[in-house]
């Protein structure tokens, strides 16, 4: 069911890690398959993080095949969803017969629960991710117009950018997961400058809206430990509780950040000095 697992890792072992190590280990790639829903598993707040594109028809989200006892139960009967259309198109999404449309950049929060989920429109990229519930919340569609975005940076400082908090608390209620999508204005490249680490919560980036020859440099790890990633456009990384999160691209680019964990505090990290970094 799965196309990877991404095991838990330990800061030590970055020391050693080669480059391809470190893309083995947090680079999720190939998500967006045309006429294929991709799922990956990490052992990180047990997220799934997949990718939809119901290029020619709709699709299913699919059902549980393990453990045994779980075979054919649906995938979300103990989990949340978050939706967001990264496409070009509107696409329409159905959660137990209810069809909702999603127009570029807008959200969908799946609540526990929901048995039947499919994705529909060509020319929409779905992208999912699902951690584990405990308790069913309500379906809620999103836009960035919804909510008042948190401008950060300065083009001097090549960071300006919109920080648009779609799943937290005073926006959409879930469970344990936490989503946004922050959006570079031209001329900027850098985010979360200055960068944190969030010890209770693990977090995934999505980087998108970015041209096929351009790269975004993931920094990732300890503060006084730095190491890198070049990502290309919608590849994801994994950041585990200790590492910081942030990236240069070389030009303006979109991600969607989303948390789960401990608490549902975006305010809950710690920001570190730039001058601490190394
Ligand atoms: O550009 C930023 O700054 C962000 O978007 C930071 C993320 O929201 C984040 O890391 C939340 O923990
Ligand atoms: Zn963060």
């Amino acid at each position: 069911m799965f196309q990877k697992t991404y095991y838990a890792t330990h800061p030590d072992m970055m020391a050693g890690a080669s480059n391809e190590d470190l893309r083995d280990r947090y680079l999720v790639s190939d998500l967006f398959r045309p006429g294929e829903i991709i799922l990956n598993y990490s052992h990180g707040e047990r997220f799934i993080i997949g990718g939809a594109v119901p290029a020619g028809g709709p699709l299913a989200l699919p059902v549980r095949s393990e453990p045994p006892s779980d075979a054919g139960r649906p995938l979300l009967e103990r989990r949340e969803m978050s939706v967001v259309n990264i496409g070009a198109s509107a696409g329409t999404v159905t959660v137990d017969g209810q069809a909702l449309e999603l127009a570029q950049r807008e959200a969908l929060y799946i609540p526990m629960n929901a048995a039947e989920v499919t994705f529909a429109g060509d020319g929409a990229r779905y992208y999912l991710l699902s951690v584990p519930a405990h308790r069913a919340l309500t379906l809620h569609k999103l836009a960035l117009s919804d909510v008042v975005p948190m401008e950060r940076g300065s083009l001097e400082t090549a960071n300006e950018r919109s920080i648009y908090q779609l799943i937290l608390p005073h926006t959409c209620a879930s469970a344990s997961l936490c989503l946004g999508m922050t959006i570079l204005k031209p001329g900027s490249v850098w985010n979360t400058m200055p960068p944190h680490v969030h010890e209770r919560r693990s977090e995934i980036y999505l980087y998108f809206d970015l041209p096929e020859d351009d790269r975004v440099f993931h920094y990732m790890g300890e503060p006084d430990a730095l190491r890198h990633i070049v990502m290309a456009n919608e590849e994801v990384v994994i950041s585990p509780p200790w590492s910081v999160h942030m990236g240069a691209g070389t030009r303006a680019y979109s991600f969607i950040w989303a948390m789960a964990g401990e608490n549902l505090d975006y305010n809950d990290m710690n920001v570190v000095d730039i001058c601490q970094l190394s």
